[in-house]
């Protein structure tokens, strides 16, 4: 079984509601799943080389995703990522910035193989918000049976 690491940063639980979206729509496909915040990812012990795919979500503050995620980033250069499965999401209000910059991070500096475009949603709740989401887990998921 294909096995996805979620991690996200978030302030008022939106995007947290996102990724708990994708990891259905991953589940749905038959992939196991570990969804974390940053902060909860510092203390898991958790690998991120011990999966099949990566997605990372942040909200957008001040046209930026927010710090955690920007140190998370960071942290990640320790680990050898290149050719595995990646994605992003991301709550916002009007301009959205963080997953596009997330997203261009982890194919340009981790060469991760990046499915689709980044997923950016004002709320999961909201305009077919919670079929998008889930619908990028599935998008993930069938990338990562194309890479098998
Ligand atoms: C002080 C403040 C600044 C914000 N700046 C932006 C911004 O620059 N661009 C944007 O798209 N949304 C912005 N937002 C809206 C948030 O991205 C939006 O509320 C989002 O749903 C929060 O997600 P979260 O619950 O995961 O923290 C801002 C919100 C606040 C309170």
């Amino acid at each position: 079984m294909s096995k996805a690491l979620i991690v996200y940063a978030t302030r008022t639980n939106q995007t947290k509601g996102i990724g708990e979206l994708v990891a259905e729509g991953l589940r749905m496909a038959g992939v196991d799943v570990q969804i974390m915040s940053v902060q909860e990812f510092d203390k898991a012990g958790v690998n991120p080389e011990d999966f099949d795919a990566l997605v990372l979500g942040s909200a957008t503050y001040h046209g930026e995703m927010m710090q955690p995620m920007k140190t998370f980033l960071f942290k990640l250069e320790r680990y050898s990522l290149e050719g595995k499965v990646g994605g992003s999401f991301g709550a916002f209000g009007w301009s959205g910035e963080a997953p596009g910059r997330i997203f261009d991070t982890m194919k340009n500096i981790y060469q991760m193989k990046m499915v689709g475009g980044p997923l950016r949603l004002k709320s999961a709740a909201l305009g077919g918000g919670i079929e998008m989401a889930q619908g990028y887990g599935k998008e993930i998921a069938g990338a990562l049976n194309d890479a098998a």
